[in-house]
């Protein structure tokens, strides 16, 4: 498949929820407003660009905004739900959506040995919510209520890497894995400049990360960060800070703006000769840095495929929702990291951390986990190179509105 840079152009809806997930009506209630005013805003896009150069063939959107395939068969084009999760935490929510209604699942639910069966009252929702059956696990739920309509299901993730649960998953949808979706600079470099897709992206302490990173020998820092969502307690924050400190690594941490008050007082200062603490860095150009030698992550999706696809050996701490399963997969099925027990209080120690990073960045454990880790990094450019399989499932994708 073959793509320029400038050839992606970009339209907006119209949301008019006031103050988004921060509103008034929180995270539950801006959804709902978003398709409210989304819904009808996005009906009036794909209608003006129906006398345009370039009507839409094709509706690509988010499986979460069920509402949206919807739009797309009201107006005849196509719609292919894009999840923002791996196959197994897709996989894994299925049969709950059937406890909810009481029907039979149509296929026996997917399995991998020691990967318990999850069941709606077992969902691990910390930090999100509380309750065994949250409102927010219902609206993941959802996303299954019209999906046998999409003409396609897409996954950030390839074929190689979840075999087993593409497979399956693929007497339920049309699901075809079109990942790593990340700039081609990073694997194959195929694409010309496309880098920045020829718009900025958000990229603060670039600068500062770089220059930093480039004093530090090959597979010498330890890369921290929990992504967007996330956010720990106090006390689990200051088991890392001491775990750092008494590790003999460098380290780069990605401390949010709301979790700074949370670490120990002067860490920042007291550490600065083998740390860098920042509130954001961008994240594939660090995990492509040769000086990073692993990465303590929450192990959300997108962090979990970008650790794989730069060969980055990883330290898990999961806090919620796919983290979960991510994590298992991570350590029991590609073997690429480690999991730190948490104590009978739930709490990461620092001594466990220390001694999980150490495994990682000195040990033979961590030897063959950083051997799998490039390998699963060969998988990864292999999946995106030409007539990989991502590659391969992308052409099928375009050729079939071309067609039409
Ligand atoms: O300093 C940082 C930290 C993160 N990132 C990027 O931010 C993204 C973070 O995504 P992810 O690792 O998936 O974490 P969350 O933002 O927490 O993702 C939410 O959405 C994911 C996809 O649905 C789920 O897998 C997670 O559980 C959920 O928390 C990644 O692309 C990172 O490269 C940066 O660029 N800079």
């Amino acid at each position: 498949m073959k793509a320029a840079g400038g050839a992606i152009t970009f339209e907006s809806i119209y949301d008019d929820s006031e103050g988004g997930v921060g509103g008034a009506g929180g995270l539950m209630g801006h959804l709902a407003n978003f398709e409210a005013s989304g819904s009808q805003s996005l009906l009036e896009l794909i209608r003006k660009l129906e006398k345009s150069e370039f009507p839409v063939k094709c509706l690509v959107y988010d499986a979460n905004i069920v509402w949206a395939l919807d739009i797309a068969k009201q107006l005849g084009i196509a719609g292919a739900a894009f999840f923002t999760q791996s196959c197994a935490a897709i996989a894994s929510y299925y049969p709950m959506q059937y406890e909810l209604t009481g029907e039979p699942l149509p296929l026996p639910a997917f399995s991998m040995p020691g990967l318990p069966q999850l069941r709606l009252p077992d969902m691990p929702l910390v930090g999100l919510d509380t309750g065994c059956f949250p409102p927010i696990m219902r609206y993941i739920l959802k996303q299954f209520d019209n999906i046998d309509k999409a003409d396609w299901v897409l996954f950030n993730s390839f074929d190689s890497l979840e075999e087993k649960v593409v497979k399956w998953m693929s007497n339920l949808w049309p699901v075809r894995t079109i990942g790593p979706t990340l700039p081609s600079v990073y694997l194959d470099n195929r694409v010309e400049n496309d880098s920045d897709y020829g718009f900025n992206l958000y990229k603060p302490n670039t600068d500062t990360c770089m220059k930093w990173l480039n004093t530090k020998p090959t597979g010498s820092v330890v890369y921290v960060s929990f992504g967007s969502a996330a956010s720990l307690n106090a006390e689990q924050m200051a088991e890392i800070a001491e775990a750092l400190r008494q590790n003999d690594d460098s380290f780069l941490w990605v401390v949010k703006p709301k979790e700074e008050s949370k670490l120990p007082s002067n860490f920042v200062e007291e550490t600065s000769e083998k740390g860098l603490v920042v509130t954001w860095c961008s994240q594939l150009e660090v995990l492509a840095h040769q000086a990073v030698g692993c990465f303590i992550t929450h192990c959300g999706w997108n962090s979990t495929v970008e650790a794989i696809s730069f060969g980055v050996p990883l330290v898990t701490m999961p806090q919620f929702l796919d983290q979960i399963t991510n994590a298992y997969f991570v350590e029991k099925f590609w073997d690429v990291g480690i999991k730190p027990e948490a104590d009978e209080n739930g709490l990461t120690t620092r001594n466990e951390i220390d001694r999980c990073i150490r495994e990682i960045m000195h040990g033979e454990r961590g030897h063959l986990i950083k051997k799998n880790a490039i390998r699963w990094r060969e998988l990864a450019k292999e999946a995106v190179s030409e007539r990989g399989s991502s590659d391969k499932y992308i052409d099928e994708i375009i050729a079939s509105f071309v067609a039409t």
